[in-house]
């Protein structure tokens, strides 16, 4: 293999030294602290391009504006990279996974469940724990110091499971703990797999201590998942689609639905089975509620570092919200334009999503050099948002640079927190509106101070962006 053609095309790139059989497997032989600065490395040394092998697995990482563009717009590219059948025994082969004909179809009617209406309809439940959100914080005002994580994930996993799933949890601090400690341990043990070769085939993994892990762990996390599913079909039959809403027909067509209804509705009509809606839900669920806490987490730590900052954003929501007392509407949140600047920038410092992969299904040149087809091409987002080219001082926390006139002097394939293209975030919408709503809300009534400094962060290698060490702030009332 080492002399074959799509081998001397892999050399030709940049990358760490190459042994012939086991490539640079060496490399990435390092715990997820450590190989979260081994993948920063490679660029910091190798440029905007460049290459690890092994045998048959051919990565290569990008964060060149230009090559993104080429990959991401076409739809030649749209197959996600191998390594995600990680996450199959978890997320099956859900809208994240799942490619051509399927992903199409799956994505045209799961579109529908995030339509401008039915977002329209999720503000309620936004505001009503938004609300719940401003109740909790005040508890926190006496302490020295908040794990800003543990504070925002169980909203922003309420918020997801009563508007997407049409479900309310019992306020069950153990089972959410559950979910949550499940989550991570999934992470950990799909970035162990991609890291070491000889964990990519499912039966030594299984056989390994992670594999035998994994699968209890899946058992009580799809527990909690059919259960959701099961609650709600039992509703759905006995009220026989026609619940909640005044307009009676709003449940009689998919445009109108809500994710889990519109699945359940599709199995009624013999679409897709449980199976399929298991997979989307799990998927939903885990994405929903990860990301957003994670860039809530982020911009909380962030912004209380920066006073003036914070100050302007008050003074917006003020002019914005004037006196009154009530949460904002979705026009009022639109209006919030410093607010969605900063937003961006703590999504440029801190992608919920670090990194994402495509599967190279035809040979292409990206800065220059042949890819071969069958290599896996990494997408690195933390490492593009952190350019100094594109952005200059990148460590500085600087909404200006989301002014419109600086947006336009930009590629725009250099900031790519949803991702971009057709297999963009279904949920970038929802995600913004439920962060802007549960900001403001915060925002305007405490004052949030520092513990974490940017500088004390350890990040460690996982599919979401993850410290090492508990973020903290502190929250004090404005008056
Ligand atoms: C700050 C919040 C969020 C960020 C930063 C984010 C980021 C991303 C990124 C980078 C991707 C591409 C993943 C890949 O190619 O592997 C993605 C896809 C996706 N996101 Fe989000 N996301 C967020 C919120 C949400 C929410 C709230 C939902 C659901 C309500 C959601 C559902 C999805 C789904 C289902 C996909 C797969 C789409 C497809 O492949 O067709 N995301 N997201």
């Amino acid at each position: 293999d080492w002399f074959s053609r799509d081998s001397r095309l892999m050399r030709q790139i940049p990358g760490p030294t190459a042994w012939p059989i086991i490539g640079n497997v060496l490399t990435y032989l390092a715990p997820p602290d450590k190989m979260f600065l081994v993948m920063r490395n490679l660029h910091k040394e190798y440029g905007p391009i460049t290459q690890v092998h092994a045998m048959q697995i051919r990565y290569v990482s990008v964060c060149e504006p230009n090559d993104l563009e080429l990959v991401m717009s076409s739809s030649e590219y749209v197959t996600k990279a191998d390594a995600y059948k990680f996450a199959a025994p978890w997320l099956g082969d859900s809208l994240l996974l799942c490619t051509g004909k399927k992903w199409h179809q799956r994505r045209k009617l799961l579109t529908k469940a995030f339509h401008f209406n039915i977002l329209k309809k999720f503000m309620v439940t936004f505001k009503q724990h938004t609300q719940q959100f401003v109740k909790q914080v005040e508890e926190e005002i006496l302490k020295e110091k908040t794990d800003v994580k543990a504070l925002v994930g169980p909203a922003a996993l309420r918020v997801i499971s009563e508007t997407a799933m049409g479900t309310s949890l019992t306020d069950d601090r153990v089972a959410f703990q559950k979910y949550f400690d499940s989550i991570l341990f999934l992470g950990e043990a799909i970035i162990t797999r991609l890291s070491k070769v000889w964990l990519h085939n499912d039966f030594i993994f299984n056989l390994s201590k992670f594999g035998k892990t994994q699968k209890s762990v899946l058992t009580e996390l799809h527990g909690f998942t059919n259960k959701v599913i099961k609650n709600r079909r039992n509703f759905l039959d006995e009220t026989d689609f026609k619940q909640d809403d005044n307009d009676s027909d709003s449940y009689d067509n998919n445009e109108k639905m809500a994710l889990l209804d519109l699945l359940l509705k599709n199995e009624r009509q013999g679409v897709i089975n449980n199976e399929v809606i298991r997979e989307e839900v799990d998927t939903f669920m885990f994405e929903g509620y990860d990301t957003t806490t994670i860039a809530l987490s982020f911009f909380l730590m962030a912004i209380a570092n920066e006073p003036a900052i914070q100050d302007k954003i008050y003074a917006e929501l003020q002019q914005v919200m004037g006196h009154s007392q009530e949460l904002p509407t979705m026009e009022e949140l639109n209006d919030m334009k410093y607010l969605e600047c900063c937003i961006k920038e703590s999504l440029r410092l801190y992608p919920s999503v670090p990194f994402i992969g495509r599967k190279v299904t035809k040979e292409i040149v990206l800065s220059g050099y042949t890819v071969p087809v069958n290599t896996s091409c990494f997408i690195m987002i933390y490492d593009l948002h952190r350019r100094a080219d594109l952005y200059p001082d990148p460590e500085k926390f600087d909404p200006d640079r989301f002014l419109p006139d600086n947006i336009l002097k930009r590629h725009v394939y250099a900031y790519l927190p949803f991702s971009a293209g057709l297999r963009n975030c279904i949920g970038q919408k929802f995600a913004m509106l439920e962060m802007k709503m549960i900001l403001s809300g915060l925002l305007r009534r405490f004052h949030v101070e520092p513990v974490t400094k940017p500088s004390d962060i350890v990040y460690r290698a996982d599919i979401i962006l993850r410290t090492v060490e508990p973020m903290y702030a502190r929250f004090r009332l404005r008056r």
